[in-house]
């Protein structure tokens, strides 16, 4: 008999239900250990109450499995603790702290909040590696309200690094982003995905033809189409759903990679 788990994210015959609307209206998805997979689909498809699902925030009933570990049924911070992270559209940083006093909170490490708040000599690598990672090293001790947005943005990614998330579900991460912001973050995107899964919601079609990997395409709580960027965009499921929805955006879809 095989031991060995099955390994991503698994999701089978997900639901949600609200006042009797299915919102997430039984899905399967399966996103492999290292994938960058980019979920779209018009508003209102389904796509955030996914991840609520996926998360704990939202009932659900069906499976949503991570590494073979139910998901499920658990509360939030079981789900954090089983390495799920997850971002909002707005970023939740704690503004009037620094970068570092932003990340030793997240690491959520066994320190007094006195000593979180003094600033330290001694950083953990846990920590000194999350702020490589986002390249935020050189603003460490900048309070983060000071911060860009797009930086902010990844501070918040870094939270989630120094909790060691193993799948890091990310919602619309470069709206508002400018164009050098939105290319770092796709860089970053690439780095995540070397030894994590990442998930992204988003609406900017020229970053998701630039960075994703695979794509899922829901429509009205369901999958629509599912495959490689091309693949996606030549569907005619994809192009109709979208010219019925958002006709610059069914254009951006479908322009050249
Ligand atoms: N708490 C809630 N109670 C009732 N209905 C909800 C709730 N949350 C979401 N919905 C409805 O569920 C549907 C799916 O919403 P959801 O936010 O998941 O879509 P989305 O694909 O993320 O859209 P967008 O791209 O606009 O963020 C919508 O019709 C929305 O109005």
């Amino acid at each position: 008999m095989s031991t060995q788990k099955p390994a991503g994210l698994r999701i089978r015959d997900l639901r949600v239900v609200f006042d009797g609307f299915a919102a997430v209206d039984g899905v399967d998805i399966d996103v492999s250990p290292g994938d960058v997979r980019f979920i779209i689909g018009p508003n209102g498809a389904g796509k955030t109450t996914l991840v609520d699902a996926v998360t704990g925030l939202v009932k659900a009933t069906g499976s949503a499995a991570f590494d073979g570990q139910e998901l499920l049924g658990r509360k939030v911070h079981h789900i954090t603790r089983l390495g799920i992270g997850r971002t909002f559209q707005t970023a939740a940083v704690f503004e009037e702290l620094t970068v570092l006093q932003n990340l030793d909170i997240a690491a959520g490490t066994n320190r007094g909040l006195l000593t979180l708040l003094r600033r330290r000599k001694s950083v953990p690598d846990s920590v000194a590696q999350a702020m490589e990672t986002i390249g935020l090293t050189s603003a460490r001790d900048r309070l983060a309200g000071t911060l860009a947005h797009g930086q902010k943005q990844w501070l918040e990614i870094g939270m989630l690094l120094v909790q060691d998330a193993k799948l890091l579900l990310l919602d619309e991460p470069v709206a508002g982003m400018s164009q050098d912001e939105r290319d770092t973050t796709g860089e970053l995107l690439g780095m995540l995905s070397e030894d994590r899964t990442v998930v992204v919601i988003e609406h900017d079609m020229d970053f998701l033809r630039r960075y994703a990997r695979t794509v899922t395409v829901m429509h009205a709580g369901r999958i629509l189409s599912e495959g490689s960027v091309a693949e996606v965009q030549a569907d005619l499921k994809v192009q109709e759903v979208y010219l019925g929805h958002a006709k610059a955006t069914s254009q951006a879809l479908v322009q050249e990679v």
